[in-house]
């Protein structure tokens, strides 16, 4: 486990040309670029969680049939600071770092060399975001760190408190139609004014702009909604959108601010600062986009703690919130590598495992129901929402499917009714061994799997003569636990789930979390 989990992996910043075996379909143009933790030792430190691994960009780019893969770390100030001390100086979520600087000589040495050991980390470990014709790596503090699609090369470090009073901030934005962003952030520090702050990026500056290109410099804030309780917000991942709402889920899986503050004096990492409370409810928020308020009634479900919405959509008044849930937050502790680094057959096995869950809000139900009643009136569904005595509406929701993570969907169905989750599989441990597409329409799976293979997050492709909403393909980088497999690429036909094509790199591939599909239309050929 270990060897996969937490060793640290090689950078091969030249292209590699790939092995294709199968037939790439010509308008397959583009790059599939992707984030992940790759170093989780540097010297003789290491880090506690595998969430803190320094990001590994790496990158597999598609030409008139031939496929090349790159990666590189990104160098963040927290990359370059760690290596010349060559010991960890910057504190991520899971480690807490003590670049004390009279510790020995050479941590002196280079204190004095480069001055300035980030405050907060820029290591941007999570995800890829665009914003207009740029890439930046993300991840949940304040800075976002551009980057070169072609040659993975790292750009500017962007703070997004420069723009708008958040200091945390999801690495999971949506995008609209015209590919604006939408993005969240909390806000902490304000004291007595925590709260959540939704705003967009536009993907479009004015023509006299151009030439610096600073989408967030236009960034606006679209509302804030103030945290139920002001010492302790609810820690959150993700957010679902629809064509009117905007999905906020306030889940009691919360930070103690009194606790971060002290945390360093403390000596304990800022993950300990998050705790669940599983006697809470979890709020579920619809912010309506064209008024900017959220809708009065009051909805709650019972606590979960949860990371990815799947995608949310609007049916005859309803509004329907699919996301994958777990009963506590034992996955956040499972994933400290002390924990990975056990025996599978071990302790390390997930005590509470992933399901996709379909929560149903009511939007304009009758005022005067009784209480009790399940507001919910779709026939296709199971999920209920009753309403209670004080007004407020209790959601039950509709199993979908267990055992599925890291899920992706047609994006063009984002916000609307759609049919298909594709996702990764997982049992009883923390090890992807399938890939899922799921039929939430009739709940039919359809699985692809081999021996030793560990799939990343499928990346869905539209073909470009789409008529159905799974007419494309399915990107997977495949990592082996055998060293004898070569890892590969695994080109998906999305509608049958046969192989269309694999692509065989020799290097160790890692195992990483995001990453999005760049058509070779959106590719700015400046940058090469
Ligand atoms: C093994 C695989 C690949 C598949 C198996 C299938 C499966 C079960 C997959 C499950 C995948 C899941 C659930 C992935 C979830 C990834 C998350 C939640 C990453 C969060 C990172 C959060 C990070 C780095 C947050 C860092 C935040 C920091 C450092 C914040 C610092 C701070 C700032 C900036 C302001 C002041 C406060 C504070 C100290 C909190
Ligand atoms: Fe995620």
């Amino acid at each position: 486990m270990d060897v996969i989990f937490g060793r640290n992996k090689e950078e091969h910043p030249e292209p590699i040309k790939a092995e294709v075996k199968g037939e790439l379909p010509s308008w397959l143009q583009g790059i599939l670029l992707r984030n992940g933790p790759g170093m989780h030792t540097v010297g003789e430190t290491q880090y506690n969680h595998w969430f803190d691994g320094l990001a590994l960009v790496h990158s597999f780019t598609f030409k008139n049939g031939e496929v090349y893969y790159r990666s590189k770390y990104l160098r963040s100030d927290t990359y370059n600071c760690n290596i010349e001390a060559n010991r960890i100086v910057v504190s991520e979520f899971g480690t807490m770092a003590y670049p004390d600087p009279c510790k020995n000589l050479f941590a002196k040495a280079f204190c004095y060399l480069s001055h300035t050991i980030p405050e907060f980390t820029d290591n941007c470990l999570i995800n890829i975001m665009k914003t207009g014709e740029d890439y930046y790596a993300t991840s949940e503090t304040n800075f976002i760190r551009k980057i070169n699609p072609h040659t993975l090369e790292t750009l500017e470090k962007v703070d997004y408190n420069k723009y708008v009073a958040v200091n945390l901030a999801t690495s999971h934005p949506h995008y609209d139609s015209a590919g604006n962003v939408l993005n969240m952030g909390t806000s902490i520090v304000d004291k007595g004014k925590t709260k959540y702050v939704i705003f967009k990026i536009p993907s479009s500056v004015p023509e006299k702009e151009k030439k610096k290109k600073s989408y967030l410099k236009h960034l606006e804030v679209l509302c804030s909604i103030p945290s139920q309780s002001l010492l302790h917000p609810s820690y959150y991942h993700s957010f679902g959108v629809t064509e009117n709402y905007i999905i906020f889920v306030e889940q009691p899986f919360k930070l103690d601010i009194l606790k971060l503050a002290t945390a360093y004096f403390r000596g304990v990492n800022w993950a300990s600062c998050l705790s669940f409370h599983k006697e809470d409810k979890t709020w579920i928020h619809l912010i309506d986009k064209k008024t900017k308020k959220e809708i009065s009634t009051k909805i709650y479900t019972d606590a979960m703690v949860l990371f990815h919405h799947v995608n949310a959509y609007e049916e005859d008044g309803h509004v329907v919130v699919d996301v994958i849930s777990y009963p506590d937050n034992s996955l956040y502790q499972m994933f400290y590598l002390k924990n990975l680094n056990e025996d599978l057959e071990g302790n390390t096995k997930l005590t509470s495992i992933p399901a996709c869950k379909r929560f149903v809000v009511p939007l304009g139900f009758d005022k005067d129901a009784e209480v009790g009643t399940n507001l919910v009136k779709l026939p296709s569904t199971t999920a209920t929402a009753l309403k209670e005595k004080d007004g407020n509406i209790y959601c039950q929701p509709e199993m979908l499917c267990e055992g599925i993570e890291l899920p992706r969907i047609n994006y063009d169905y984002n916000g609307k009714k759609y049919r298909y989750i594709y996702a990764t599989e997982v049992q009883w441990s923390p090890v992807p061994t399938k890939i899922a597409k799921v039929d939430v329409l009739t709940k039919e799976k359809l699985i692809w799997e081999e021996e030793h293979c560990w799939p990343a997050e499928p990346v869905f492709v539209p073909s470009p003569d789409l008529k159905e909403e799974d007419d494309g393909l399915i990107l997977s980088s495949i990592v082996t636990s055998d060293p004898r497999k070569a890892p590969f690429l695994l080109i998906l036909d999305a509608k049958t789930f046969t192989e269309t094509a694999r692509a065989t790199v020799n290097v160790d591939l890692h195992l990483d979390l995001h990453g999005v599909f760049i058509p070779e239309k959106d590719l700015n050929a400046q940058h090469e």
